[in-house]
């Protein structure tokens, strides 16, 4: 469209020296509106820093996986597919797995169980308005027109309007939890806590605002992501039975190991996650605004203020990136065999790909932080649901679901599908 120029075309990403993060922080500027607060610049780069030695080490992760993952797999998701398979009953598989996400980031995050992957799927308004702010954020920076929406802001009319209720409630939401969690810190000052914010809380943060940007931005980066690359994982392997046989051999064999080292040497399952995020990345654009003038690699100038976006969905369907078939859903190309060539033991080698020609978790001091965290949780959901379970599309063959994205990617109208037990 008008106004945007293609700075580095087929060329991977270039290095990003002098930009801020973007996608999150827009969204929070938004909610900010509320609060009346500015945006501080240096907000995810706090969180960094103060989590990354905590939450993101292998220890919580391993606790996160082992805990609440796969308390909300079995004693959650897998009774109500149960279900659903005996009475042959269709479900939106992309909401199940929002909420199974929701659910998942509240308790690891905040220490709190919305409850919302219940069998009666009950209404979930938070999440409602939550899809309602990211999708007409997310819209502003599609439009042609930008002065439309800075005009509706002024006013407070319309789709504007909206967002504004929206982030209100938004952030009524996230001070609720932090009311809730400073109660249960002051009745029980020893509580032993693992989440999130009763560690930015009992290490003396007690800004407000501070505080419910970390409890909006987590709900962002940890809901939507998963849920995302799962559906549209879920998708392929129903359009691929081959890969499917071949994900359930391995998680079938699999099955004895402690719950770490089963997650951590699903080899095929880890390739074809990637491959399917690649082929429907959970971000598919993601942008930056320069904080001063700069040169990219090649050479183009970027003034100070100017967006640089990135594509993740349109990167991981360049011929000059993946070859001719691009297009296949093909796992293998993140595999070899190990071993030292001659003496072949059989075993698959992950070979992971440079994050500036895979962006998909982002590249550079701003990588997404929850990488591993967001792995475990899909792996442990796949062997969780492909073990006892086949998923089939209730559309007719030949019906593809459209691709949209709101911040994060979704399918157009959910992912309608059926649970079939396997048998034995
Ligand atoms: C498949 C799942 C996921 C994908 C594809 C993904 C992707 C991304 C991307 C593209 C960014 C960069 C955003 C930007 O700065 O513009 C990011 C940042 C981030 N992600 Fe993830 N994410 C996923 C799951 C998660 C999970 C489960 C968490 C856990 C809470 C998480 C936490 C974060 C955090 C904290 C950042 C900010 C890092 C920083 O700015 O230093 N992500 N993620």
């Amino acid at each position: 469209p008008n106004g945007y120029r293609i700075l580095s075309k087929a060329h991977p990403l270039p290095l990003l020296f002098s930009v801020v993060s973007w996608m999150i922080d827009a969204f929070l500027q938004e909610t900010q509106q509320m609060s009346n607060t500015y945006l501080k610049p240096s907000f995810t780069t706090t969180i960094k820093r103060q989590v990354s030695s905590h939450e993101f080490n292998t220890k919580s992760l391993r606790k996160f996986v082992e805990t609440v993952v796969d308390t909300e797999v079995s004693q959650r998701l897998i009774p109500i597919l149960s279900t659903a398979a005996a009475n042959n009953t269709v479900l939106d598989l992309q909401d199940i797995l929002q909420r199974f996400a929701f659910d998942n980031i509240c308790k690891i995050a905040f220490g709190y169980d919305p409850a919302y992957l219940l069998p009666d799927l009950p209404e979930a308004e938070f999440a409602k308005t939550f899809d309602d702010a990211a999708k007409i954020s997310s819209g502003r920076f599609a439009t042609l027109f930008p002065f439309l929406w800075k005009i509706k802001r002024i006013l407070n009319i319309g789709s504007e309007k909206r967002l504004k209720e929206a982030c209100s409630d938004l952030r009524e939401f996230a001070r609720n939890i932090i009311k809730e969690k400073k109660q249960e810190l002051s009745n029980k000052p020893s509580l032993e806590t693992v989440d999130l914010l009763s560690r930015f809380l009992s290490s003396g943060h007690s800004d407000e605002d501070f505080v419910t940007d970390i409890v909006i931005s987590f709900i962002l980066a940890g809901r939507d992501t998963t849920s995302a690359a799962l559906t549209w994982y879920f998708w392929l392997l129903s359009q691929n039975p081959e890969i499917e046989k071949e994900i359930l051999r391995e998680i079938k064999d699999k099955s004895e190991s402690p719950v770490y080292e089963e997650v951590k040497d699903m080899v095929y399952t880890h390739a074809s996650l990637c491959e399917s995020m690649r082929l429907y990345p959970p971000v598919p654009i993601d942008g930056k605004v320069a904080l001063r003038d700069d040169v990219l690699p090649d050479g183009t100038v970027i003034k100070k203020g100017m967006r640089v976006s990135y594509h993740p969905y349109a990167m991981g369907r360049l011929e000059m990136l993946w070859g001719p078939d691009w297009e296949e859903f093909k796992p293998d190309r993140w595999l070899q065999r190990a071993g030292d060539g001659v003496s072949n033991d059989g075993k698959w080698s992950f070979v992971g790909r440079d994050p500036n020609s895979y962006p998909v978790f982002q590249a550079g001091p701003r990588i997404c932080l929850g990488k591993d965290m967001a792995f475990l949780q899909m792996k442990r959901v796949v062997a969780g649901i492909l073990r006892r379970f086949k998923v089939v599309p209730a559309a007719e063959d030949g019906v593809e679901p459209v691709f949209v994205s709101f911040l994060t990617s979704k399918m157009e109208g959910g992912f309608p599908v059926r649970f079939e037990e396997r048998a034995g």
